[in-house]
């Protein structure tokens, strides 16, 4: 699913007026009824007092129309049309008017202390104020208005995006309504993937309108949010007479003293690729414990006891994945700083103690082979990136990485982001923060090392990897719940089943 800007969401909105038949007012009543209908689901109580902030432009007009159709639902409401500028858009007269025609209980107002006895004697609010046609920071009124709802403990929902966030830009006044839910119309806003506006979007839902297919299949976005429908065109398939020899043979390099866990964990998330077989080396005292815990895979004792000591991929390996528990010895570096320079390399995917050995020593990132993968957490990435001040500019130094190593680079989290070389960024749609436990990331290493060597292009590999990753994640939340899921669970329920 593509991510775009306002001004793109404008564009298709003009375009789907244009080439369908369907008139402005009728995409409003389109978005306010599918808003409508999600609200219902959620909140089926219809005699709490639910309070409809309005503005003046077509934001406003769509809390007009669900008020409306709220009211004909039974529901109690009562809207506020806050008088903030002395224009509203055409589809807010005619919405208010019908309004009005009703006998819908509105107060027009700019009194702040009228609106504020309004917001104080609810316990639902829906923020209409602004949605995507913010085009300044906060202040008077409007400003006043938010901060007195953000106080309040009624439940709060936006039409399309929180009053005071831009849906492609870092936020100007430091404020916004702080919904608890954000029911979106059709395309999701880059704000909403972002973890610094969590605070401001709350849980959010994308909702149908009947926006023109091809308008939005015609504008181009570097930007995508990866759903089920995205992951299905990328899964591999396997046909009748493929042998173990036609699935790729995946090397894992993990483990040092102590860390035994993330080399098996990772070991066991690659059987579950699909790869045709699985070769782990580790430090050779923890040997034993991979082949026990892992029968499937096979194992290269290290000549090191304890650390890695050197990493020789050979030809029939298609795919290196390096680096969960490895540590940061010198031996170790060396011989990371020895894999790089070699003229031949298998794909690569980097994570933990490797990304920290590259952190460190930041020459040898520009010996990694085209299309390599790293997949850093957070502080990780800061490690290798430098630090930001805002997320929009994270993504800038994450797109940045990734044409650097002409590879992909995965930041992880809740939406975790997966950038490419071309400047295009991919956040996931799957996961939860059950899955915010050591050895979640050495799973998701042995995954994507699988995929890729099972054949997958670097990208296909990451985006299907960090789906399934977190599709498992959900799976094991329903069954086990957030808390007490463990990193092992996630691999209990890894599936291909979509
Ligand atoms: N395709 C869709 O997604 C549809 C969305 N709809 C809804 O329309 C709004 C966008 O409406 P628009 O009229 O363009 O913008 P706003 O309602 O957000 O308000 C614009 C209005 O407010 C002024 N303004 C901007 N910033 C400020 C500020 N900081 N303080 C005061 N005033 C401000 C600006 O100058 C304009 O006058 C979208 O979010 C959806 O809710 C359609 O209903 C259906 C199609
Ligand atoms: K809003």
């Amino acid at each position: 699913m593509k991510i775009f800007p306002a001004k793109t969401i404008k564009e298709i909105d003009a375009l789907t007026i244009k080439n369908t038949p369907i008139r402005s007012i009728d995409l409003m009543e389109n978005a306010s009824r599918a808003f409508t209908l999600k609200f219902m689901s959620l909140i089926p109580d219809k005699k709490s007092k639910i309070l409809i902030l309005c503005g003046q432009g077509n934001n406003g007009g769509d809390g007009l129309a669900i008020a409306r159709l709220l009211l004909f639902y039974g529901y109690h409401v009562k809207v506020v049309n806050i008088k903030h500028s002395s224009s509203s858009t055409e589809d807010h007269q005619i919405n208010l008017k019908k309004l009005k025609s009703i006998g819908a209980p509105l107060l027009e107002t700019n009194q702040i202390k009228q609106i504020q006895k309004e917001i104080i004697s609810s316990k639902v609010i829906i923020d209409g104020m602004l949605g995507s046609g913010l085009d300044r920071p906060l202040k008077g009124l409007l400003k006043d208005i938010v901060e007195c709802a953000n106080q309040s403990s009624a439940i709060k929902f936006a039409i399309d995006i929180s009053t005071g966030l831009y849906c492609d830009s870092p936020m100007e006044s430091n404020i916004a309504f702080k919904a608890d839910h954000t029911i979106t119309f059709q395309i999701p806003k880059l704000a909403f993937l972002l973890p610094e506006n969590f605070i401001w979007v709350g849980q959010w839902e994308i909702v149908n309108i009947g926006l023109h297919k091809t308008a939005i299949d015609n504008f181009i976005s570097n930007n995508y949010y990866v759903d089920s429908n995205f992951i299905q065109n990328i899964s591999p398939s396997r046909s009748k007479f493929d042998h173990k020899g036609t699935h790729g043979h995946a090397l894992l390099v993990a483990g040092e003293k102590g860390k035994a866990g993330a080399a098996i964990l990772c070991t066991q998330a690659c059987l579950k690729s699909g790869a045709g077989l699985v070769t782990t080396q580790v430090p050779s005292k923890l040997a034993d414990f991979i082949q026990l815990s892992a029968p499937e895979a096979m194992v290269i004792p290290d000549e090191g006891i304890n650390i890695i000591s050197s990493i020789e991929p050979s030809d029939k390996h298609s795919a290196l994945g390096i680096g969960p528990g490895i540590g940061k010895d010198a031996i170790t570096v060396r011989a990371l700083k020895d894999l790089l320079s070699r003229d031949k390399l298998p794909p690569l995917i980097l994570d933990a103690d490797a990304l920290n050995i590259l952190s460190e020593h930041q020459e040898i990132l520009d010996s990694l082979p085209e299309g390599s993968i790293l997949t850093p957490h957070p502080k990780e990435f800061e490690r290798l990136a430098g630090a930001w001040n805002n997320d929009f500019e994270k993504l800038e130094l994450q797109k940045k990485l990734a044409k650097r190593i002409n590879g992909i680079v995965i930041v992880k989290g809740a939406h975790t982001s997966i950038a490419n070389s071309n400047g295009e960024l991919f956040f996931n749609s799957t996961g939860n923060p059950g899955m915010a436990k050591g050895g979640s990331g050495d799973i998701l290493t042995g995954l994507i090392t699988g995929l890729r060597a099972k054949g997958s292009s670097a990208l296909d590999a990451a985006l299907l990897g960090v789906y399934l990753h977190g599709l498992a994640g959900d799976l094991a939340k329903q069954n086990l719940n957030e808390e007490s899921m463990n990193a092992g669970d996630i691999i209990d329920f890894l599936s291909f089943n979509l």
